[in-house]
Order: structure tokens, then C-alpha cells, then sequence
């Protein structure tokens, strides 16, 4: 794939889905979103919730297989698409996570780790994102062919450090424990990301939040808290409200991945709004998953209008069939937000990064400067 140029509002490139992926798209677009430009190229457009590792694309997994001999469900891109795409609303988060499993099952070597690293940056570039924070989950991507974690976590710094450079975006890691395999794995997720923790900004949560709440993960977050990474926990996408809360008084979350169901509880809309804890809202994720039924039920103006620091993110695009102008876009505006709102949320995605003042205050000054 040659690099483009592409500014923030350019298209999808080719490879995304050809119509918008979700049932929920088929209905009327409200006229705003057109002919308005959603997205203000005065300021950096950020992705703080977006999976490396959710976002590997049709193709390469394709051309993985063949490299490695491994047997796909499919040999061609249109009929392997279903397989690792969304085409339906899924029923569940669990039902969603399962589209992203054969993305990591051809990772056969740690060579294939480095490409849809490095790929993942040239997909900011082509998105136009100035900067974004990309989260692994460095067991999950090694435990089909048994490679090593830490050989994947030094794959992936591998790939995405030449990506920034050849692409020229600024980039972070997060590192990822996926809860789904419980708390051992965790731990040698944990473990292996740790021993480069100086290459990482922070440790998240994900997974199966039902099946594996929280309470299962204090003592790895007192490691996380102790090595001074920051966290971001996935809270309130499967369960409720009571998990948020858990995330941020005893896991130590500064940031929570989704946080839909914080609606449910106003003492805790205002905690998150009082205290400056961000959440990483992912529109179409959470009509994918059936976290919400409907993006006009989605709270995240709520959110907004309460005062807390909610931003828009991608989660996994690949895997979605979109990307960063989609949510801001699309999926935004269906979500009831004012074209105030939104550029609010482009705001907050600039505060709630994981970067020091001045790397901030860096990335405004580039935004500032193009016309
Ligand atoms: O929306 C999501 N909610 C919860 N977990 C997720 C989501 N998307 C991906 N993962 C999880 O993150 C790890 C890969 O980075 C995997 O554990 C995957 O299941
Ligand atoms: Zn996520």
C-alpha cells in the first residue's frame, strides 16, 4: 500500500469495508454531518483507545496465512472479510472479540508482530491522525504459534518506533492484559511488559470484563503503580457501574476505556467529572458489541454536558470496518453531538493523552501552524 496524502477528513482507504459496516449506519445520516467539516484541523487529532492488536488488516492476515502455510477460513479478501469483520451488530462483547481472533492466529514469528505494528502507524497516517496511543496485548498476540510475550512487546516497540519515523506520527504504547485468560496469563502479560516498561506509557485492562471482573486484577495494578506506568482500565462497557467505580478507586485508572454504563449511576458521573477522569468513548464499538442499542441512545453527550473529559477513539478499526473521521463524522453526530461537543471531544483527546505538557503543547503548535 503507498502512503497517501490524507488529510483528517480524507476517506476510508480502500481496504476498509466499501459500505458502512453496521445496521445501525442504514439509517438516515443527519444532514449536519455533511458539508460541515467535524473535525477542526487547528488542533491534533488524537486515538487514545485503539488496538494494535484489534487492527490488523484483511489483507495482511491474508498474506500472512500464505507465508506461513496456515490454513484461513477464506483465501480471498471478500470472503474472509465476514470472518474478521464486523458485518452485523454482535450480541456481545464477547461475540466481538471473536472477529479479532484470527488477526493474532497468524502471527507466526515475531517478524509478522513488527509488520502490523509498522502497518498500524501508516493506518494513522492515512487516517490523519497526528497522535495516538496504541494499546497490545502482547500474550494474546504470541499464544497461538507459543512466542515468547516479551519477544512480541520488543516487536511491537520495534514496529511502531519505524513507523513513527517513516511516517512521521507521533506515537505510545500501552500495554495490554487480557483479562479473558485470567489471572496468571495477566500476570506474564504483565511481567513482559514491565521489563520495557521505559517503552511503554501505561497498562490497561481488557477482555472479558463479566467473566473476569477487577477484584481479580489489584495486586497487578499495585505492580503497574509501582513500575509509575499509567492506567487505563476498559470499565462499564459488559458490566455496570460498580466496575468503573472499582477501576478507579482500587485499580488506580486515570483513564477508563468505554465507561457506558457510568449513565447509570450520578454520583459517579460526577466523581468522574470532579476528579478529571477521562473516558475513551468508542461510538461504534459500543454498537457493535450491543453495548448500546442504538447510537442515539449512546450517553456520550451526557458525559459532555455533565463536564466530564470524554474523547473519541477508534478501539478497533480493522475489525470495525472504520476509522478516526468516521467517529468524528458519522457516528458522533448519530450520537446526538452538538458540532461544539464534538470539537470538545477532539479538546479533550489532546488533555487526557498520556504525554508531558510540553509534548502537548508540541502538538497543538503543528496543529496551529497547517492551514
Ligand atoms: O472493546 C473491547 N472491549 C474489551 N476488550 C477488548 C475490546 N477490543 C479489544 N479487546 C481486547 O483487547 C485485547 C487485544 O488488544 C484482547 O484481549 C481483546 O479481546
Ligand atoms: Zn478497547
Amino acid at each position: 500500500m503507498t502512503p497517501t496524502e490524507a488529510g483528517p477528513t480524507s476517506r476510508p482507504h480502500s481496504w476498509r469495508s466499501a459500505k458502512p459496516a453496521l445496521p445501525g449506519y442504514n439509517g438516515p445520516i443527519p444532514l449536519f454531518s455533511f458539508g460541515i467539516a467535524m473535525l477542526d484541523p487547528r488542533l491534533p487529532l488524537t486515538d487514545l483507545h485503539r488496538h494494535l492488536d484489534g487492527n490488523i488488516r484483511p489483507q495482511t492476515i491474508l498474506a500472512l496465512g500464505l507465508q506461513h502455510g496456515l490454513s484461513l477460513p477464506a483465501t480471498e479478501l471478500e470472503a474472509l472479510r465476514p470472518h474478521v469483520q464486523i458485518v452485523e451488530k454482535e450480541p456481545s462483547l464477547v461475540a466481538f472479540l471473536s472477529k479479532l481472533d484470527w488477526g493474532v492466529k497468524v502471527l507466526a514469528d515475531y517478524d509478522a508482530c513488527r509488520r502490523v505494528a509498522y502497518e498500524n502507524v501508516e493506518d494513522l497516517k492515512l487516517a490523519g491522525i497526528d497522535y495516538a496511543e496504541l494499546r497490545f496485548s502482547p500474550g494474546y498476540m504470541a499464544m497461538t504459534h507459543g512466542l515468547a510475550p516479551q519477544g512480541v512487546v520488543e516487536a511491537v516497540i520495534d514496529g511502531v518506533r519505524a513507523g513513527s519515523r517513516d511516517f512521521g506520527i507521533k506515537t505510545n504504547l500501552i500495554g495490554i492484559m487480557s483479562r479473558t485468560f485470567g489471572q496468571a496469563a495477566c500476570q506474564q502479560e504483565l511481567d513482559a511488559c514491565l521489563a520495557h516498561a521505559q517503552d511503554l506509557v501505561a497498562m490497561d485492562l481488557a477482555g472479558d470484563e463479566l467473566g473476569f471482573p477487577g477484584p481479580l486484577f489489584e495486586s497487578h495494578f499495585r505492580q503497574v503503580r509501582d513500575a509509575g506506568l499509567r492506567i487505563t482500565v476498559h470499565a462499564g462497557e459488559a458490566a455496570g457501574a460498580d466496575s468503573i467505580w472499582h477501576a478507579v478507586r482500587a485499580l488506580g485508572a486515570e483513564r477508563i476505556g468505554h465507561g457506558v454504563k457510568a449513565i447509570e449511576d450520578p454520583p459517579l458521573l460526577d466523581y468522574l467529572a470532579a476528579r478529571g477522569i477521562g473516558i475513551e468513548s468508542c461510538l461504534t464499538s459500543n454498537l457493535q458489541t450491543s453495548t448500546v442499542s442504538d447510537l442515539s441512545r449512546h450517553p456520550l453527550r451526557q458525559f459532555l454536558s455533565h463536564g466530564i473529559l470524554a474523547c473519541l477513539n477508534t478501539d478497533d478499526p480493522a475489525v470495525e470496518g472504520i476509522d478516526l473521521p468516521h467517529e468524528y463524522q458519522v457516528a458522533a453526530p448519530l450520537a446526538g453531538l452538538s458540532a461544539e461537543q464534538i470539537r470538545q471531544c477532539q479538546l479533550n483527546g489532546l488533555t487526557l493523552a498520556f504525554l508531558s505538557p510540553e509534548e502537548k503543547r508540541q502538538l497543538q503548535a503543528q496543529a496551529s501552524a497547517r492551514t
